[in-house]
């Protein structure tokens, strides 16, 4: 009979190898070249890319990246390798990290897995929220390591984990740690990463899925719908996104007399530039320049305990 051994690969987005105008012209190349991201046909796209976008937006997110770098690397990558580290001490399953763009590759992650004798994949991309986006990446991805293959593992790939109540519970207790050093704010504002309307329109689930993660937050936190907020960020181009827009919003809620906010991005399994430069800094910035006073950024889930034990349960489910 053959031998099932089960081996965890989680997934992230990626994230330039430095925070230099190279390198991340080499990783935006990467992923804006991603259909799954930009599906604008390829005959217009890439001279718009090659002659436009690469040139000119990787010098200046460089500079945002290096306002974020830590001594350890790119936030998204030091969480993302805690993350594994803290999940492997929890499991006797083999546990390896890939990304869809950049490094580690997902390639890597996979071989680095079969390489233990792996037989059978638990994959889990840390996106909470299904997109075509992102986890249709990671299945693209997957499908592109074994399309010239002779081999192929048993491959289970985990959509999403919007409601997992574990993931609610983790979010709910970071909100209340929140609450109680800073005060109870005029408004949560909970910011997704947003995806073109259009993607919505044509099947994407996502934003149902942000909004049942929203209404189970609000329902574990007892709050209202004036209380606690949604707001989609980071739009790209300019067709539109989802809305309503994070720092639009940011930016009309002083007048309505919301002087106090809090703000989390549960859409982001760890803290990147999207978190900690766009909202930390970008939005901070907007809210006082508007009239805020105070603005505070509750943290990524990352490494927290209850966030690795809800990723034990998720894979747990697949043995
Ligand atoms: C161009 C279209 C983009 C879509 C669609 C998109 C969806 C999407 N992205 C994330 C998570 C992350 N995105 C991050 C950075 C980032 N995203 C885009 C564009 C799209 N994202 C760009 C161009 C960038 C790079 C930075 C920039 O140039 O502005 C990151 C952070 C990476 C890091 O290194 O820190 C994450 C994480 C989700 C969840 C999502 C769809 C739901
Ligand atoms: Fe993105
Ligand atoms: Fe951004």
């Amino acid at each position: 009979m053959r031998q099932d051994k089960p081996g965890v690969l989680l997934v992230n987005l990626g994230t330039p190898d430095a925070p230099t105008p190279a390198a991340v012209k080499r990783y935006l190349k990467q992923f804006l070249s991603d259909k799954r991201v930009v599906d604008v046909p390829r005959i217009i796209w890439w001279p718009v890319l090659r002659g436009a976008i690469l040139p000119l937006r990787s010098p200046r997110v460089a500079k945002l990246y290096a306002s974020v770098w830590m001594d350890e690397g790119s936030p998204l990558l030091v969480y993302s390798k805690r993350q594994r580290d803290a999940l492997a001490k929890l499991t006797d399953m083999p546990v390896a990290l890939g990304m869809s763009y950049g490094n580690p590759s997902l390639l890597s992650g996979v071989d680095e897995l079969l390489e233990q004798g792996v037989t059978r994949l638990i994959v889990l991309p840390l996106y909470p929220q299904f997109s075509s986006s992102t986890v249709s990446a990671v299945w693209d991805g997957l499908h592109d390591i074994f399309r010239s293959r002779r081999t192929l593992p048993d491959i289970q790939l985990i959509r999403d984990y919007a409601t997992h109540p574990g993931y609610i519970a983790a979010l709910k207790d970071s909100v209340e740690r929140s609450f109680a050093q800073h005060g109870k704010p005029d408004v949560l504002l909970l910011s997704y990463h947003g995806i073109p309307q259009r993607f919505a329109n044509q099947g994407d689930d996502y934003p149902l899925r942000c909004e049942h993660t929203t209404a189970c937050l609000r329902e574990a936190l007892g709050m209202n719908e004036d209380e606690l907020i949604m707001t989609f960020q980071s739009r790209f181009g300019r067709e539109p996104w989802l809305m309503p827009y994070t720092d639009e919003t940011v930016k009309s809620l002083p007048e309505k007399g919301i002087r106090h906010i809090q703000v989390m991005s549960p859409g982001f399994s760890a803290d990147c530039l999207e978190t900690l430069e766009e909202i930390n800094e970008q939005n901070r910035e907007f809210f006082l320049h508007a009239g805020g006073e105070k603005f505070e950024y509750i943290p990524a889930l990352n490494d927290d305990e209850l966030h690795i034990r809800m990723m034990l349960q998720l894979v747990n489910s697949e043995r």
